[in-house]
């Protein structure tokens, strides 16, 4: 190993460089408690220098969250990096053939010589002079991404190693000389092996170089990213929101940017990443909260969720609008004092079909229609009296009885919830909008068999929730968002991502997600589709193949599951070598993994007990009963260190010893099993038991020796 590290520097220059280092955190702690005070003092005064309340609420609120982005946790080091630039061009550049060209588009030329620390924030001293940099200014970049082979001018970088905020070690690359760590860091392997407990921590610190690539990608690209379980997608996506909002803080504060997650465990879980990182301001939500404009109170048969969840519903709604425009039969008259004003057949015919023609929102529609409609009145009402109308007089025309009577008659006002409602009331309005693309035995299957009597009486599924944001989306214009990440995004339906493309249109998207652990009826076996549905179709699909979480051995006893989850994804490789496995037939399941979860606990990092949802309540009675406390997946803020947690809600989530009780039992809940099986066995971060009464399910017998 061509790297030089601690063992191998003079002790004498060691500690030296280790003090120098310390009384660097110490100055750069002291330089952002100022500039944190100064804030707060500013914070403080802020409503008698701000002209006016709104103004004065504008300013608090950008104090406020330059106070919280300034937050110090002690725990937390300040700065993770350092990069020392070489002293000139040419001199430290290694016979790669690479130089330092002072117009490199890095900006590297303008380092010769220079030392910079990276770290979470930028600090800058009394006089303006940076003493830490943050991770995602422009020169950071070449603390994840500079080589033996691209050097971009970086002749030492080093990493330092804390232990509960107080910097113990540090370990050099020397790229000028051809050394170069990789993934054999030490400081990167403790951060891989470190026992894990509470809730996800941010990875500033160690992204490695495919990852930066993500992280960085331009705000208009969208990305989606394929990766295996483990492989940081997760952590990608997150911080490529705070790169974003970095580098177009303005743009994207106004527009907003949107992280999706699959549950609320899931959200509670990344819940702490971006704050971490100083941004406070991200929405986080799962689709189902993103589209609950109806109280979800009923569930049906699986078969017609999965209907109402098909594409070919797009079309249906999108039929069902149409139909709902008529053509004009009958002249408007309208009574003006002394006046009469007349719209004849053909005029009002014109008005609908150009209106038609210009595919606004059907709402926006209605509205253009009755504008046009008054405008020609006001033409009338102008050429006979030679004056403009007052406002009052075209607002008095645009409410009339005949315009109105008019628009209910060829573009009637409507509801989203009134849309689906009339829908699935009754056979004949179905099959107006949806002969030829639904069956007759598939529209049979969504008209309700007693249907309320009005959309508020009715007892909406999630399912019919997604139509309704459909039909949203027809009448009206949604607001949308700068970016928006989307994890776990193989178990989105395509009526789902078409949700997600209409809070996008305008803004990018990263798409997270792996097709081997799709557990939902309708996902996605094809990212090439969802980016399609997503309105996204040009995005790229980059695989990460390169397992942070997972031990090896862990990883391989899931990967038996592969072949029978008939999905095309790349293999991943563990970077975690260490790890125990240790798959057992048992007597009985509750004693023995009370048995296990005792002596989980005897390690230290955070236990997980995952089972088919049914086990549950047993599984923590009897743990309860044995005098452990647990937790639930979404209680991150737990002092426990056991969870019990139901096979449905444990995707995204990882712990440090995981007990897996009974798989079969897992594959028999539900028709994606196997799938969810996958999902389960890889959230171990250092060991796996399996507890089997029943044989192991097909795929996975004989290959316990691990
Ligand atoms: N570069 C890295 N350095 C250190 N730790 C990393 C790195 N990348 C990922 N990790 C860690 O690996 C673990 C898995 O990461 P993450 O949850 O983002 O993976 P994922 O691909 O989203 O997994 P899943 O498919 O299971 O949802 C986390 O603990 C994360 O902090």
């Amino acid at each position: 190993m061509p790297a030089l590290d601690l063992d191998t520097q003079p002790g004498a220059d060691l500690d030296a460089d280790l003090a120098a280092e310390r009384a660097h955190l110490t100055t750069s702690r002291a330089a952002l408690g100022r500039m944190r005070e100064r804030a707060e003092s500013l914070f403080a005064t802020g409503d008698q220098v701000a002209g006016d309340a709104y103004a004065a609420e504008t300013l608090g609120r950008t104090l406020a969250r330059r106070v919280a982005e300034l937050a110090d946790d002690p725990i937390t080091p300040l700065f993770f990096g350092r990069l020392d630039f070489g002293g000139a061009p040419n001199t430290s550049a290694t016979d790669s053939g690479t130089t330092n060209d002072p117009t490199a588009p890095d900006g590297s030329g303008d380092h010769y010589g220079r030392r910079y620390h990276v770290g979470r924030r930028h600090v800058t001293d009394e006089r303006g002079e940076p003493l830490v940099l943050d991770w995602r200014a422009p020169v950071s970049r070449s603390f994840y991404r500079a080589s033996v082979r691209d050097p971009q001018g970086v002749a030492v970088r080093r990493r330092f190693g804390f232990s509960n905020g107080v910097l113990t070690s540090f370990e050099d690359e020397r790229l000028d000389r051809g050394e170069e760590l990789g993934t054999t860091s030490r400081i990167l392997t403790a951060e891989i092996e470190r026992p894990r407990v509470g809730p996800m921590r941010d990875i500033v610190a160690t992204i490695q170089p495919e990852q930066d690539e993500l992280v960085r990608a331009d705000l208009a690209d969208s990305i989606c990213v394929q990766g295996a379980p483990g492989t940081g997608k997760t952590a990608v996506g997150l911080h490529r929101a705070a790169y974003l909002l970095y580098l177009h803080r303005e743009r994207l504060r106004r527009a907003g940017v949107l992280i999706v997650g699959p549950n609320r465990a899931f959200l509670s879980y990344i819940a702490a990443v971006l704050p971490a990182l100083g941004e406070v301001e991200v929405e986080q939500a799962t689709v189902e909260e993103l589209i609950s404009r109806v109280a979800v109170r009923a569930v049906e048969a699986p078969a017609v969720a999965a209907l109402k969840h098909d594409v070919r519903m797009a079309s249906v709604l999108r039929r069902a609008v149409q139909t709902q425009i008529g053509a004009p039969t009958e002249s408007i008259t309208v009574s003006d004092g002394s006046f009469r004003w007349r719209i004849g057949v053909e005029p009002l015919h014109r008005i609908v079909e150009e209106t038609r023609r210009e595919g606004l929102p059907y709402g926006t529609g209605r509205e253009r229609v009755q504008a046009r409609v008054v405008s020609l009145l006001q033409r009338q009402a102008e050429a006979r009296r030679a004056e403009s109308p007052s406002d009052a007089w075209l607002r008095r025309m645009s409410r009339c009885r005949p315009v109105l009577d008019f628009l209910d008659a060829v573009w009637p006002a409507l509801t989203p919830e009134g849309l689906v409602h009339g829908l699935f009331s009754g056979p004949d309005r179905l099959a107006a909008a949806a002969d030829g693309l639904l069956s007759d035995a598939e529209q049979a299957q969504l008209v309700w068999a007693k249907p309320a009597r009005t959309p508020k009486a009715t007892r909406w599924t999630a399912a019919d929730a997604v139509l309704i944001d459909e039909a949203t989306g027809l009448l009206e214009r949604l607001p949308g968002f700068g970016h928006v990440v989307v994890d776990e995004a193989q178990d989105l339906s395509p009526m789902q991502c078409r949700a997600i493309a209409r809070r996008s249109e305008h803004g990018s998207v990263t798409l997270l997600g792996d097709l081997a652990q799709g557990t939902a009826p309708w996902a996605a076996t094809d990212w090439k589709e969802s980016l399609a549905h997503l309105g996204k179709p040009d995005a790229v699909v980059v695989p990460l193949t390169v397992g942070f979480r997972v031990p090896a051995a862990v990883v391989a006893f899931a990967n038996l599951l592969l072949p029978v989850l008939a999905v095309d994804v790349p293999p991943a490789e563990s970077l975690r070598h260490d790890g125990g496995l240790d798959v057992r037939t048992v007597t009985d399941l509750t004693s023995a993994t009370v048995a296990e979860v005792r002596a989980a606990l005897a390690h230290d990092g955070s236990v997980g007990v995952i089972a088919a949802d049914d086990a549950v309540d047993g599984l923590r009675a009897a743990l309860a009963e044995a005098g452990v406390q647990t937790a639930t997946a979404d209680d991150v803020a737990t002092a426990e260190r056991v969870t019990v947690v139901p096979a449905t809600l444990v995707k995204g989530l990882e712990y440090d010893h995981v007990v897996v009780v009974e798989p079969a039992a897992i594959v028999a809940a539900e028709p994606r099993g196997l799938h969810r099986l996958y999902v389960v066995l890889t959230r171990a971060v250092s060991r796996l038991a399996v507890l089997h009464v029943a044989p192991l399910p097909a795929p996975l017998v004989g290959g316990s020796a691990g």
